[in-house]
């Protein structure tokens, strides 16, 4: 419907009520009308908002590009004085014999406007790919909101659950309120009868950056071979689900942080070839999953191959795995290795062949333009975004550690420990010399070390080493998990030492290169996954 003051006065009523604010604003850019949500978000009353300039609310509105243009325009703003982050949405007003009479202004605080878009792509997202997974599955298990409404359960889930007594069932959904609650893994076993079989029932929450979004449910009666390896199977599609990044995924508030999600939504569509330049560790190929992820191509697959890899594998090989695989679906390139400019130029053709691929590439350096083919370094230049390194955006320090916090808590099966702020003051006043990787390790490594007595770390306690009890306490890390946790950090810094180099990290470590990759995918050490 084309907007003109026509129809907007037939509306009037219907207007006031709606669940955006509108604003009408004549050709002098003073505020003529409004309705009574627009008003509550601009926390002021209809006559106070008439008459006024609407550069008095908001520092750079675009009411001259749309009445130059005609184009609706949309971009986020904020509210001045209020700090209040507005999404808007400008549109030329006509009247009814289509003259340009102003603008007319729809806008709504980025908050709601997040959690309704997050609402609708976010289970979009879920039941398109789960019920694609469900299709393929023998399991029993089934997914379930944060809200405890049930999103999705496989066909043998639901034959399972309906050969139970009331009885078992409110067992099973229990289990379900204990891990929302707890966000905490959950496993229980019920035998109904001695004659019977004994069900087993695995919950596990399912979190984003620390943000809870349910939990998956599997339920096994005996575990036999082929059933374990169903339930891995389904498990590493969950894990893969949970890796999924979205642009809100990205942690930051500074302005470099808003500048490169800026960037990247709008690149996300435009089907360009994008280059992420930040040091290592600062979250290059999260960026560029999430560009995956808000582009038309989200529900194709994304693959991530180092410049390392190139000289590793036979090359034709890998660029026909890789077009094959890949298809229609965006290919991130990172450059973790110098390439000679006889590999240069192949990947360049394989990019140029390759027609319906989308390409990100990530560097963590200033490209120097003597040691690049000349195509491939002007491909590289159109469009770049710039992650900073963290000690130039600390400001974001306490924000990340939060998240950490409370996927590592889940993941160790801690109770909720915190890290005090004076830690936090700590690492801030050392102006993190690392990146966000090895932010993250510190975190995974404080709360994973911390006897199950911990309920907090403060900096004393991080200097003493006081959270690690080393008295006989039965609930502090197996053996086994000190063994584990010793491997990780010894191959992720063998790995780091070798620039992410498989081969030759497998050399130096003396095991061979698939026993890496097992222990890389048995870690989830593979970058991003970290
Ligand atoms: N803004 C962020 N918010 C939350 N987590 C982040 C953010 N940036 C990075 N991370 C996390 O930090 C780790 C490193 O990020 P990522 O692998 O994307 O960095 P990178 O720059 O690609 O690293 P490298 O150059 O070493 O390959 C990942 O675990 C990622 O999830």
């Amino acid at each position: 419907m084309k907007i003109n003051s026509n129809n907007l006065q037939k509306y009037e009523k219907l207007l006031h009520k709606l669940p955006l604010g509108i604003i009408l604003i004549n050709m002098q850019n003073k505020i003529v009308s409004s309705n009574q949500t627009a008003e509550r978000y601009f926390n002021a009353k209809a006559t106070h908002l008439i008459g006024k300039d609407i550069h008095e609310f908001l520092e750079n509105p675009s009411t001259e590009e749309v009445k130059q243009l005609h184009q609706q325009v949309d971009k986020k703003e904020l509210l001045k004085g209020t700090n209040r982050k507005l999404v808007t949405s400008y549109s030329p007003f006509l009247n009814h014999h289509n003259t340009l009479q102003g603008v007319l202004m729809l806008l709504e605080p980025l908050e709601k406007f997040n959690q309704r878009v997050s609402n609708i792509t976010e289970s979009d997202f879920y039941f398109e790919i789960v019920q694609e997974l469900l299709q393929t599955q023998k399991n029993a298990f089934r997914i379930v909101m944060e809200n405890k409404d049930e999103l999705l359960s496989s066909k043998q889930w639901k034959a399972e659950f309906d050969q139970y007594n009331t009885h078992i069932q409110d067992w099973v959904n229990q289990l379900v309120y204990q891990t929302i609650r707890s966000r905490r893994k959950r496993t229980d076993s019920y035998q109904p009868d001695a004659s019977l079989d004994t069900i087993d029932v695995f919950t596990k929450p399912l979190q984003k950056n620390g943000k809870l979004i349910g939990c998956v449910q599997y339920v096994t009666k005996h575990e036999n071979n082929a059933l374990k390896q169903e339930l891995d199977t389904a498990k590493k599609m969950i894990r893969n689900l949970e890796k999924t990044y979205h642009l809100e995924d990205i942690i930051g508030e500074t302005p470099e942080i808003n500048i490169a999600r800026e960037q990247a939504r709008l690149y996300a569509d435009m089907d360009t070839p994008v280059l992420i330049r930040g040091e290592q560790g600062t979250g290059k190929l999260m960026l560029a999953r999430a560009i995956h992820m808000t582009s038309h191509r989200k529900y194709l697959p994304f693959l991530k191959v180092n410049s390392s890899d190139l000289i590793e594998s036979n090359l034709e090989e890998l660029f026909l795995k890789i077009s094959k695989k890949i298809k229609n679906g965006t290919v991130y390139v990172n450059f973790n290795q110098k390439l000679t400019l006889d590999y240069q130029n192949k990947l360049l053709a394989f990019i140029n062949e390759q027609s319906t691929i989308r390409f990100i590439y990530g560097i963590s350096h200033t490209p120097v333009i003597s040691e690049w083919s000349p195509a491939l370094y002007d491909l590289l230049q159109k469009y770049q975004i710039i992650l900073p390194p963290l000690k130039e955006r600390l400001s974001d320090l306490p924000l990340l550690v939060e998240a950490f916090k409370i996927y590592f808590n889940q993941e160790y099966d801690k109770q909720m420990i915190t890290v005090e702020n004076d830690v936090i003051d700590y690492w801030q006043k050392l102006n993190w010399s690392g990146n966000i990787t090895e932010l993250k390790l510190e975190v995974e490594r404080i709360i994973l070390e911390a006897s199950s007595f911990t309920s907090s770390i403060s900096l004393e306690q991080l200097h003493n080493k006081k959270f690690i009890d080393v008295s006989d306490d039965e609930n502090q890390l197996s053996l086994q998990q000190a063994i584990d946790l010793f491997e990780k950090k010894y191959i992720v810094k063998a790995l780091e030492q070798q620039n992410f180099n498989k081969t030759k990290t497998a050399k130096m470590l003396g095991v061979s290169v698939r026993n890496l990759y097992y222990k890389m995918e048995k870690y989830k050490i593979e970058r991003g996954a970290i």
